[in-house]
Parts: structure tokens; C-alpha cells; sequence
């Protein structure tokens, strides 16, 4: 894959791009949808691609504007003009739901960059053409090519993007895409619109055959003739194919009917193409249905036009806001769950009894389209390997074609069918008309659909939707891991001598008995790097560390740690032990050294990409008692030597950090005896792993004892256990039954 150009520090594709919606722990949500684009502007290919294709959008949408009224001034009378303005727009719909799906299997089998550049060529010349030929024939003859040139350069461009950007960056790119497309362009196309009209006027005193429409057409055609320029220099666009990589061994024939086949089988896409296309169906209705509601309420143009432009500011809602409400939700059950709340909305809007509430429930309804279209258009990119994303991406367009021309077509008939009636219902009589009918049957329609997708695309997660949503929405990466199958990460805090390694030993034993996967390991230094800092952390005899070169040889130590140790077992669903955590930072660098805590949270967040225990032991103890077992022990170490201010101060921070937050924390009295410390440690276990997914050792094994690496001279520690990426020969995923104390 080709790296595209990246002016600032953002890179292009990696393999550590993640995919919108995946649960993965990193503090993306902290990552306003502003930055997000910025950053995504900040890929230098994409920002060229962008800028040209916002150009053809205005372009376009000034071609739109200018070739409907041309179109309707060409003929007398009002049945004339209303059948040539709908002409424009059946001859523009119409050539994708032929040629749809050819351009798709074109945009995967040719250099998608000459594609485009052809494609907008011809685009140039056929725009211009309009206005030189002036006849209503051509027109639509025109725009039946132009729109069957669009059909081939629109797949190839959105299957080009996902080569320029990382996975992670597909979101945020279309969110700017379909804001561009679908607010800015076409706001500013009338406005020029309006400008040429006064422009026009003065021209036609100087050139009497130009007026404003023939302006906006030679405008439009210009914009297309630049996109061109720009996308030539465009050769990531093409991906592999312009290094002549991708050897094509079937026909056309026959790619095309892998990409039906690849989009009927895949469940995925099986599901996005349902949902898209039902949603379609449901939209044409509401349009189609739009004029007689508003009548049947009672309204005029004014109501209609709010009406309308409510749908709008509800997508424009939906696709700007809508990843934010999301948030780390699954993409696969946003699309899902949106549709159906979109349905829901229409078909409360059938019942709505005033203009008002019909209004609420259409932004609404938009909000939820909105956001629907951005999941399915980003799952489509980030989703659908590069060689058969064309196809994929086509036949979803000719299918959102047809079921816009079929419902706007089929509807009407059913809005005159129906009529109008009263219905008496005992003493009250309800009115009811066509309208409200055929929007109760796309609002069922589109909930329909909605499940069905849902259904399609949720693919067996283990996850209920409820508790996904809630901790979604609380942010909580940590049950989100827990709930998704993944381990359970339980850390031990303390002061000096507190007993954490008695107790971390005790702990993975008795779970190991208990028949599950349990590894102990520690901070600082379970890894070779981070044996390393530990050495220069520890010694007395460096005397000169600074608490911030202290602060950041901790935070390396426990990046290396998530990173080797505590993340691929976590992933592996262990239950994961470690004696210290981010908390010792904060008290020993924060509260300690007196770095502001702040800081020393934001650097241990970055550290460990947000990663959180699920519980904290803290053993609780005087510093002075403390640090007379540990000197019992070992000669005290660099941090042991510190005063008992110092270490006063560190006990103080873990008793607030667990008093802020009593859920995830066990305070225990270290005075106590290990073996009452190590019951109640159970107990408080047993709780929270109860019915989790978790491994377990298939059948008993003999936990083998390591020997722990070195950690003070002739003190019996806890270690890694196995080698981070060992395999449990029994291991296998399961419920966690009942434990025993
Ligand atoms: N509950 C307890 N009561 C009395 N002594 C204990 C208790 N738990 C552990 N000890 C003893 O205290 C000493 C320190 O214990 P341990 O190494 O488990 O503590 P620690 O918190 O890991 O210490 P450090 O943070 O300094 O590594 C050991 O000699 C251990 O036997
Ligand atoms: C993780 C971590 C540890 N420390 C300090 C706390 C102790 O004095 C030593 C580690 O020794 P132990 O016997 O293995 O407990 O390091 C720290 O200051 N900051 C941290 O983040």
C-alpha cells in the first residue's frame, strides 16, 4: 500500500490504523471531531483530492441548479416545465442502475487516477456543450452521459481514499466529504448562482447569447477541467495498480460477477447494502409524501420548505455529531441501530397531530440517517479489501438510485390510492390520508431493515447491545474490554513492604487452582527493556535523576509493559496481576517528587493508551512500618531511602486516588495477617470475575514455579509466570463459574 505524503505528523496508512467503532483501548475519544479532521486535512493527497472533489461537488450542484432552470425555460406551459424538470432528474438517476455496476468493476480493474481524469475530462467537455447547443434534447442526452461518467469516476474515488489515510482516519475523512458535498457545496453553488444572475445580466448587455445558466454551465465545466489537473498529480490514487502490481486473471465479466457474489455472501456487506437500499426506499417515500403531509397538517410552502430543510440540518447533525454520540460503539451496530431509530422516527411521524412535533421528529429521523450513512460509508471503506471496494462501492450506489427513482415513483400511487378517510373510533374520529399511510409503511420499511442489518452485521459479539451502549457511552474502555471477551487486569498498590508481592503470589495461585489463565507480573521491570530502567531507577548510586527523567523512565517502563505483556494477555482474555501501576506514579512522581498529578497522569495515559485496572488492591499501611519489613529484607533501595515525608506523602495520594473512586478500588489494612488480607482479596475477586469470559486451563496443569528474576537480593518475588506470548496448550475461553473463596 502507498504511503501518501503527509505534511504534518500524521502518517497515512499503518498497520496500527484501527478501525472507527473498534473497542481498542486509546484516548481517541478524548479527540474532539475537529481535531480529527484537521489532522485528516493534514494527509497531503487527501487534502488535494478533497479540494478537487469539493470543486466538482460545487461544480455540480451549480450544473444542477443552472441545467433545471434552463431546462424548465425551454418549454411553454406548466405541465411542460414540470415534465422536462422531471427528466432532468430521471436522466440523471437513471444510467447508474445500468452502468452502476460496471463502472464498479472498472474502478477495480483499471488505474482508478486515468479513470478519473477521463472521466472528468469528458465532464468538462459535455458541461460546456450545453449551453453551445441549447436544446432540451441534447440536455437530457448530456446529462444522461455526464451522470454515467460520474458512475465510473465515483468509485474509483471512494475506493482510492481508504489507500491515502489510516483506517482510524476513514471516519473523520467522510464526515468532511459529506459535509462538503451535502451542506457547503450546494449553499455555495446558489449563492454564486444568485451572484451570476446579476453577473449575467450586465454580460448579456456585452454578449446578448450569454445569460446566467449558460455562466454557471461554463463554470461547472471549468471545475471538472481543474479536478482533472489536480488528480493527474495524483498518483496514489491509483494504489498498486500503478506499479502494475495487481494481475488481472478474470474477465470483466467475471469480476463483475464476483462483486454481486462478494456482496451477497459477505454479511457484512450483505447487511450494509440491505440497510442502505431499505433506507433509500424510506427516504424517496418521506420526499415523495413530503407536499400532501404538510397539506394534511394543514401547511403551505412555508411549512414545506421548513419541512425539507429540517431533513437536512437533522443529516448534517448526524454525520457532523454523530461519532461523538457513537463513540466507541461498533460501527456494525451503529449503522444498524440508527436505521431503526431513523424508522422509528417516521413512523412516529405518521401520527405526529402538528407541524411542530412533525418537525422534531424529522431532524430526528435525519440525525439518524445521517449517522447511519456515515457508519455504512465508512465500514464500506475501511471494511472491504481494496480489490473488490469498487465494485461494492457501485453496486451501493445504483442500488440507493433505484430505490430513490422506485419510491418516488411508487409512492404518489399509493398516496391516491389510500385517500383521505375518517375512521370513527367509538366517540372520537381520526383522520387519516394516504401520506400518513405510505410514511407508516417506510417508517416500518426502514425499522425492518434496520434489524435485519443489525442481524446481518453484529456477527455473533458476546457483547449484549444495552450494556455495549451504556459503557459506550460512559467512556468505560475497561468494562468495554471485560464485557468483549477480553481479561481482567487487577493491579496491587501500596507503600513500601506493604506485602503486594506476598499477596500478587497468593492471588494468581488460588485463581490458578480455580482453573483459569492468571499471570503475575510487575512494574518497574517484567520486561528485558524494562529490566533495564528498573537497574537505573532503583540504584542508590544515581544520584542526579531529575523527577521528570524519573517520571519518564517509569512511564517507558509501563509503555513496554502494556505493550509485551499486559495488552497481548489481556487480549488472550487472562486475568492479568500486576504489582504497580499507573497509581505508584502518581503517587511516588506525583505526590512524591511533587510533579502536578496531572501531568504525570496525562504522560502514564499516553504511556498505557488509556488502559485502566478493572480493580486496584490497595494495602494500606504506615510508611514507617513499611519500610522497616522492606529493610528487613534488602538494603533499601533508591526510593526506599527517601524520607518519611516523602513516603508519607505517597500513602496519603493512594488513599485519595481510592477514595475518589471506592468502585474500583479494595482498600485492605496491610497490618493485617497475609492470610486475612489474601481472603478478603478473594472474596472482592470471586465478585467481580463471576460469569466473565475468561480463559481457563482446559484441564488442571501444574502451574510451573519460575523463579523470578532478581528483584532484592534473596526476597522470593512474583514474576511473569509464562512467557507473555506463550500458549496454553488447555487454555480455552468459557464463562467463569462460580469461584471459592
Ligand atoms: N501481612 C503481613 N504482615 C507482616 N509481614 C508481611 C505481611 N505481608 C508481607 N509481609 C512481609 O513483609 C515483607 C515485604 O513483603 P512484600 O515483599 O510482599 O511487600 P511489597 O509490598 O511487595 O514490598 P515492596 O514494594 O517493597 O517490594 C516480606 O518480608 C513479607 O514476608
Ligand atoms: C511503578 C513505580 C514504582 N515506583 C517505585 C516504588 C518502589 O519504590 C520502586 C519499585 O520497587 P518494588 O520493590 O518493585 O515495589 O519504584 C515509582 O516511583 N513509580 C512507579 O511508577
Amino acid at each position: 500500500m502507498p504511503l501518501a505524503d503527509v505534511d504534518g505528523s500524521d502518517g497515512a496508512q499503518s498497520d496500527g490504523g484501527r478501525p472507527a467503532g473498534d473497542s481498542g483501548s486509546g484516548d481517541s475519544g478524548a479527540v474532539g471531531s475537529v481535531a480529527k479532521i484537521r489532522a485528516v486535512l493534514r494527509v497531503r493527497d487527501f487534502r488535494k483530492l478533497w479540494l478537487s472533489m469539493s470543486l466538482s461537488s460545487f461544480g455540480d450542484w451549480l450544473g444542477l441548479l443552472a441545467i433545471t432552470a434552463m431546462a424548465t425555460t425551454m418549454v411553454d406551459g406548466f405541465a411542460a416545465s414540470n415534465f422536462a424538470l422531471g427528466g432532468v432528474l430521471l436522466f440523471r438517476l437513471l444510467p447508474a442502475i445500468v452502468l452502476g455496476p460496471l463502472a464498479g468493476a472498472f474502478a477495480d480493474r483499471f488505474d482508478r487516477r486515468k479513470t478519473m481524469v477521463v472521466t472528468d475530462i469528458f465532464r468538462f467537455g459535455l458541461f460546456a456543450s450545453i449551453p453551445i447547443v441549447d436544446n432540451l434534447l441534447w440536455l437530457f442526452i448530456a446529462q444522461f452521459v455526464i451522470e454515467a461518467f460520474s458512475l465510473f469516476w465515483i468509485p474509483a474515488k471512494d475506493a482510492a481514499v481508504p489507500n491515502m489515510l489510516r483506517k482510524d482516519q476513514l471516519e473523520p475523512a467522510n464526515q468532511l466529504s459529506l459535509i462538503t458535498t451535502y451542506g457547503l457545496t450546494p449553499v455555495l453553488a446558489a449563492v454564486v448562482f444568485s451572484v451570476l444572475a446579476v453577473i449575467g445580466g450586465e454580460l448579456q448587455q456585452v454578449f446578448p447569447s450569454v445569460n446566467e445558466v449558460d455562466l454557471a454551465l461554463y463554470v461547472n465545466a471549468l471545475t471538472f477541467l481543474v479536478a482533472a489537473v489536480v488528480i493527474w498529480n495524483l498518483p496514489s490514487i491509483s494504489g498498486r495498480r500503478a506499479a502494475g502490481t495487481v494481475v488481472q486473471q478474470e474477465s470483466f465479466l467475471g469480476s463483475l460477477k464476483d462483486g454481486f457474489s462478494f456482496a451477497g455472501h459477505t454479511p457484512l456487506v450483505r447487511g450494509l447494502v440491505v440497510g442502505i437500499t431499505g433506507a433509500f426506499v424510506a427516504a424517496g417515500a418521506i420526499i415523495a409524501t413530503g407536499r400532501f403531509y404538510v397539506e394534511a397538517l394543514g401547511g403551505g410552502e412555508a411549512a414545506y420548505g421548513l419541512l425539507f430543510g429540517a431533513v437536512f440540518v437533522g443529516l448534517g447533525l448526524g454525520i457532523a455529531v454523530g461519532p461523538s454520540v457513537a463513540r466507541d460503539l461498533a460501527r456494525e451496530r451503529v449503522f444498524g441501530v440508527a436505521i431503526v431509530f431513523a424508522g422509528t422516527a417516521v413512523l412516529l411521524l405518521s401520527g405526529s397531530p402538528t407541524l411542530w412535533i412533525s418537525l422534531v421528529l424529522v431532524v430526528l429521523m435525519g440525525f439518524f440517517a445521517g449517522m447511519a450513512y456515515l457508519a455504512g460509508f465508512t465500514l464500506l471503506g475501511t471494511e472491504v479489501e481494496d480489490e473488490i471496494r469498487g465494485r461494492t462501492f457501485a453496486i451501493v450506489q445504483s442500488l440507493v438510485r433505484a430505490a430513490l427513482i422506485l419510491s418516488l415513483g411508487v409512492v404518489p400511487f399509493g398516496v391516491g390510492l389510500v385517500g383521505q378517510h375518517d375512521l370513527d373510533v367509538g366517540p372520537v374520529t381520526l383522520a387519516f390520508d394516504g401520506a400518513r399511510v405510505m410514511l407508516f409503511v417506510a417508517g416500518l420499511l426502514a425499522v425492518g431493515v434496520g434489524l435485519l442489518a443489525y442481524r446481518q452485521m453484529d456477527d455473533g459479539r458476546p457483547v449484549p447491545l444495552l450494556a455495549d451502549v451504556m459503557t459506550a457511552l460512559r467512556r468505560d474502555n475497561t468494562a468495554r474490554r471485560r464485557l468483549a471477551g477480553g481479561g481482567v487486569l487487577i493491579a496491587f498498590e501500596g507503600g513500601e513492604g506493604a506485602g503486594k508481592s506476598t499477596q500478587v503470589r497468593r492471588l494468581q495461585e488460588w485463581l490458578t487452582q480455580e482453573g483459569l489463565v492468571a499471570r503475575a507480573t510487575f512494574e518497574p521491570g517484567a520486561t528485558p527493556p524494562g529490566a533495564g530502567i528498573r537497574s537505573i531507577v532503583l540504584d542508590k548510586a544515581q544520584v542526579g535523576i531529575a523527577p521528570r527523567s524519573e517520571a519518564l523512565l517509569y512511564a517507558a517502563d509501563r509503555a513496554q509493559h502494556v505493550h509485551e505483556v499486559l495488552r497481548p494477555a489481556l487480549e488472550a482474555g487472562e486475568v492479568v496481576i500486576t504489582d504497580r501501576f499507573v497509581d505508584s506514579s502518581l503517587a511516588y512522581q506525583g505526590a512524591g517528587r511533587t510533579i502536578p498529578l496531572d501531568d504525570v497522569r496525562m504522560l502514564s495515559r499516553w504511556a498505557t493508551g488509556g488502559m485502566e485496572p478493572d480493580l486496584t488492591v490497595l494495602l494500606d499501611l504506615p510508611p514507617e512500618v513499611g519500610l522497616a519489613r522492606a529493610r528487613g529484607r534488602a538494603t533499601a533501595d533508591r526510593l526506599e531511602s527517601e524520607s518519611l515525608e516523602f513516603h508519607q506523602r505517597v500513602r496519603r495520594t493512594f488513599q485519595e486516588l481510592a477514595e475518589a473512586d471506592p468502585d474500583r478500588y479494595l482498600v485492605l489494612d496491610a497490618r493485617s495477617s497475609p492470610d486475612e488480607i489474601a481472603a478478603a482479596i478473594r472474596v472482592r475477586v470471586a465478585e467481580l470475575l463471576s460469569g466473565l469470559p475468561l480463559q481457563t486451563l482446559g484441564e488442571p496443569v501444574p502451574q510451573p514455579r519460575v523463579e523470578p528474576p532478581l528483584r532484592h537480593a534473596g526476597e522470593p518475588v512474583t514474576t511473569v509466570a509464562h512467557h507473555p506470548h506463550a500458549h496454553h496448550p488447555h487454555a480455552q475461553t468459557g464463562a467463569t463459574t462460580q469461584l471459592h473463596p
